[in-house]
C-alpha cells in the first residue's frame, strides 16, 4: 500500500536521502530505526506529505502523492492515514472526547467511535477531562485513539513513547500493536528505542545507502 520510489531530499545543498526505494506491505507494523540525523523524521514527513522530496516519488494505494494537489493530499491524509508525531499533540483546548473524534468530524463520520477508542485505550469515562489532566502516558494514549479512530489504512508514529518511563512506554506500545493489528493498518513507526522496535513485525536501520532488515530484537 506504501511505496518509495527512488525518493532524494536535501536541505541546503547537503542530501540527507539518496535514491531510496522500499516497499511495505500492507497490514505489516515496521520500526526505522538509525541514527540522529540520518533522516528518519523526514523520510515520515515525505511519507506524510508534509514536506515532497527532491526527487522521486511516494506512492500510497498506487497512486504518486506528487500528482494530487494540496485538496487531494489533505483528503488521503485525512481519511487513509493517522499521526502519533509530537507536531500533531492533542489539542489543550478540547477535551479527550472531543481530541479523539476530531478525525471523524473532518471526516463527517459518525462519532460514536470516538468513546469506543477512548474506552479501548483504557480511559472510559475521562471523555470529558481535559489533556491537562492527564499523565504523559494517558496523553499518549489519547494520541493513539485518535490516530487510529477513523480506521486508517496507514498509521506514523514518530518516537510515540519518546518522553515516557519504561514501564509506561511498554504499556503504550503494547496497545499501539493491538490497536494496529485488531485495525489491520500498515504503521511506520520511527523510534531509538530498541524495546520499542521489538513491537513491530520487523526492524529497519536507515543509513546512507538506505533501509536496511535488521534482526529482530538486536
Ligand atoms: N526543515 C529542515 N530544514 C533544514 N534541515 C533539515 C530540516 N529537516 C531536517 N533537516 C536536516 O536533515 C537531517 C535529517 O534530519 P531528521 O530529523 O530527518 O533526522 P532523524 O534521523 O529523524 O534524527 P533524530 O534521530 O535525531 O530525530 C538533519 O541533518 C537535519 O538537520
Amino acid at each position: 500500500m506504501l511505496e518509495l520510489r527512488n525518493l532524494t531530499k536535501s536541505y541546503n545543498g547537503r542530501t540527507v536521502l539518496h535514491a531510496l526505494s522500499h516497499q511495505f506491505a500492507a497490514g505489516e507494523f515496521v520500526a526505522i530505526m538509525g541514527e540522529s540525523g540520518v533522516g528518519k523524521s523526514t523520510l515520515l514527513n515525505l511519507v506524510a506529505g508534509l514536506d515532497a522530496p527532491d526527487s522521486g516519488e511516494v506512492i500510497v494505494d498506487g497512486q504518486p502523492m506528487s500528482a494530487l494537489d494540496d485538496d487531494a493530499a489533505t483528503g488521503l491524509r485525512r481519511t487513509r492515514m493517522g499521526f502519533i508525531f509530537q507536531a500533531f499533540h492533542v489539542l489543550p483546548h478540547l477535551t479527550l472526547l472531543q481530541n479523539v473524534a476530531l478525525p471523524l468530524l473532518l471526516n463527517r463520520a459518525g462519532l460514536a467511535r470516538a468513546g469506543e477508542m477512548l474506552a479501548a485505550v483504557g480511559l472510559a469515562g475521562r471523555g470529558d477531562d481535559f489533556p491537562r489532566q492527564l499523565s504523559g502516558g494517558e496523553m499518549q494514549r489519547v494520541a493513539i485513539a485518535r490516530a487510529l479512530v477513523h480506521r486508517p489504512a496507514l498509521v506514523l508514529a514518530d518516537e510515540p513513547t519518546g518522553n515516557l518511563d519504561p514501564e509506561t512506554a511498554a504499556g503504550v506500545l503494547e496497545l499501539l500493536r493491538a490497536e494496529i493489528k485488531a485495525s489491520g493498518a500498515s504503521a511506520i513507526m520511527v523510534t531509538h528505542s530498541h524495546a520499542a522496535a521489538a513491537q513491530a513485525d520487523k526492524i529497519y536501520v536507515l543509513t546512507r545507502s538506505g533501509l536496511k532488515l535488521s534482526q529482530k530484537g538486536v
